[in-house]
């Protein structure tokens, strides 16, 4: 059974679409990242799946069960961390996480022990009795992850974890989400492409409400690279010919001028190929490397970076 399964979701603020028609399915543990710019619905499709937030449209089942039609049962199954950490400043770590425990409806005599766990593996043991307020701001987080995993759900789900921590926090938040990822599915939103690299085993990119791509890392890998090149020649030579330039793997004529060259390698076989067109009198018109959507998608992703 998925842990994760969502079937056309979307939802509607007032007259505008956040999201549209988002399906996937998550069956493992594992680290899968949710990436899109600022606005492109990560917070609203975490907080329909967390429960925090009704859909228009379309339903979530965590562990078999439909979060609207059974919410209790499905809720005990997920453990959440918004993107402003829920903690209270003026509570201790230990009566946080205590009433946190509560919240979840562990049995009295269990509570203890969950809170212990939680802090152990958050390493948080040694601020039991301090005041949030006072804690800092990979401290604070640690708190809220402690919150997320205190029941011991099977998929976490977690906001954008690392926004606004100090490089050193970072590393450490990170480290910690990989091993709270070791048993549990942890869904993790971001919009910052290199964090998604390192942390996650499997992609999900969504751009204006809607999913753009959803495979593996490898698969994103791949993805992300340009492999084609479109060029047009006055003067063409054969597709033999053509195959004979160091890197190219494959050669597509579209008509009599215009050709697509798969290629393996670095995009300096751009340079390769003007070159090698300049000594052979081919007369090269246009060359460019062939992105497609994703030069939109990372225009948008490097804007909201800035
Ligand atoms: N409460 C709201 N009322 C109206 N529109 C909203 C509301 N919350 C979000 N939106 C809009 O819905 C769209 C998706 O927003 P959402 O917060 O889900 O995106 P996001 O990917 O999480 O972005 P961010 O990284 O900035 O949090 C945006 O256009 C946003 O302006």
């Amino acid at each position: 059974m998925s842990k994760l399964k969502i079937e056309k979701l979307s939802h509607k603020y007032s007259n505008s679409w956040a999201i549209r028609d988002i399906n996937l399915e998550i069956d493992k543990a594992g680290v899968v990242g949710l990436l899109g710019s600022n606005g492109a619905g990560k917070s609203t499709t975490m907080n329909i799946i967390c429960g925090a937030l009704n859909q228009t449209e379309g339903h979530v089942y965590v562990n078999g069960l439909d979060t609207r039609k059974q919410p209790e049962e499905a809720k005990m199954g997920i453990g959440f961390l918004p993107q402003a950490p829920p903690v209270y400043a003026d509570l201790t770590v230990d009566e946080y996480l205590t009433y946190a425990a509560e919240l979840r409806l562990i049995p009295g005599k269990k509570i203890k022990i969950a809170v212990e766990e939680a802090k152990e593996r958050c390493q948080i043991a040694h601020f039991s009795s301090r005041l949030i307020r006072n804690l800092s701001g990979g401290y604070r987080q640690r708190v809220g992850i402690a919150q997320a995993i205190i029941h011991k759900p099977q998929l976490v789900v977690m906001d954008e974890p690392t926004n606004g921590l100090d490089p050193n926090q970072l590393i450490e938040t990170r480290k910690l989400i990989r091993e709270i990822a070791r048993d549990c599915t942890v869904l993790l939103s971001s919009h910052v492409m290199s964090e998604i690299h390192l942390l996650c085993r499997e992609v999900i990119m969504i751009e204006n409400g809607r999913i753009v791509f959803s495979d593996t890392m490898d698969a994103f890998n791949n993805y992300m690279k340009p492999n084609a090149i479109l060029i047009k020649m006055e003067n063409p030579p054969s597709g033999e010919v053509l195959l004979k330039i160091k890197g190219i793997t494959r050669v597509e004529f579209l008509n009599d001028k215009q050709i697509r060259l798969y290629f393996e390698g670095s995009h300096e076989i751009a340079e390769t190929i003007i070159a090698t067109s300049v000594q052979n009198g081919w007369r090269l018109q246009e060359i460019n490397l062939e992105k497609g959507l994703l030069d939109d998608i990372f225009k948008q992703l490097s804007q909201s970076q800035q």
